[in-house]
């Protein structure tokens, strides 16, 4: 299956925020579209899941364009970033009503309600009114109305927000598990511990990469630097500009320093980066957005 994006744009306004040109093409797998607040990612989404049209250019999914394929929206999955739910209904309620906009006939309706209830952990909270419903159980039930109609195509838009680190763990690996057979396009500010075929990250509007992460990776080698140190050592450490990311791990920090030189702290070593690694060094030293870093082989 291939979704194949050829010189898409968008302008907001005459003097406000433009997108593109971007050209990508994704097939089955995991894909997750990065970038800073701003950089346009819901606003790809958006196109993709035909909700925003573009300026210009084309998306195609089964080398016909979605807008004039009628079978588009029926194989599509989407969750925005923000959506209302009806907070009168019950769970239930909202996903048969869902169902019944994606064109399911009743008993599938019923069944595949039942299967994604049960699969993002809502299936009793789905009795009770929507209003009543925390933060995280909501996301839970904007993923389930994504998948009820085990979509071919599937467009998350901050997939992990709300949810708590146990339910983010469970969502990363059932999309693993989805993607074997789907296009799977995530947007997130959470890198790690999933599983990524592919990697597009967007900055002001532009597509800077695309590629494999370990393409992505690699770009940071030798530009980490990492010391492991107790609690107590860890509280004097002086603030250091170069700090990334700091793991806790079995009692002891570590602590990953990026740039182009060691802090000169005692005991620091050449560190290994990892997807967070790589991205916090593409945000603070790879600041021209032109498409340099491109890697077109598959992973
Ligand atoms: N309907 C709209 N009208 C005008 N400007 C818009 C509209 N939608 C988005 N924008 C602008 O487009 C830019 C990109 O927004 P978008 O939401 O796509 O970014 P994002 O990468 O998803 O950001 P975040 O990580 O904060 O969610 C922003 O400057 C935003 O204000």
């Amino acid at each position: 299956m291939m979704l194949e994006l050829t010189g898409i744009t968008k302008q907001f306004g005459a003097a406000g925020f433009s997108l593109g040109p971007v050209s990508f093409r994704l097939e089955n797998g995991l894909h997750l579209l990065a970038g800073p607040n701003g950089a346009g990612k819901s606003t790809l989404l958006r196109m993709i899941a035909t909700v925003l049209r573009p300026d210009c250019g084309q998306i195609a999914w089964r080398n016909g364009d979605i807008y004039a394929n009628g079978g588009y929206k029926r194989t599509l999955g989407y969750l925005p970033q923000t959506f209302g739910l009806y907070e009168e209904m019950t769970g239930w309620e909202f996903l048969q009503y869902m169902a019944g906009l994606k064109g399911l006939p009743p008993r599938l309706a019923r069944e595949r309600s039942d299967f994604v209830a049960i699969r993002f952990g809502i299936r009793q909270e789905c009795r009770r009114r929507i209003a009543l419903w925390s933060m995280g159980l909501r996301q839970r039930l904007g993923l389930a109305q994504a998948l009820l109609n085990d979509p071919a195509v599937l467009i998350l838009d901050e997939p992990f927000n709300g949810l708590d680190p146990e339910e983010s763990r469970a969502v990363s690996a059932f999309l693993a598990q989805l993607s074997e057979e789907r296009v799977i396009l995530i947007s997130s500010h959470v890198l790690s511990g999933l599983a990524v075929t592919r990697l597009l990250l967007l900055r002001n509007g532009r597509l800077c990469f695309e590629g494999a992460p370990t393409a992505f990776i690699n770009e940071a080698r030798g530009q980490v630097w990492s010391l492991t140190v107790s609690k107590d050592q860890w509280l004097k450490l002086p603030h250091h500009d170069s700090t990334g990311t700091i793991i806790l791990e079995d009692g002891q920090y570590r602590c990953n320093f990026i740039g182009e030189r060691p802090p000169d702290i005692p005991g620091v070593q050449v560190g290994e980066p990892g997807l967070e690694e790589a991205y916090i060094f593409w945000l603070r030293y790879n600041h021209s957005t032109s498409e340099e870093i491109r890697d077109d082989h598959p992973a």
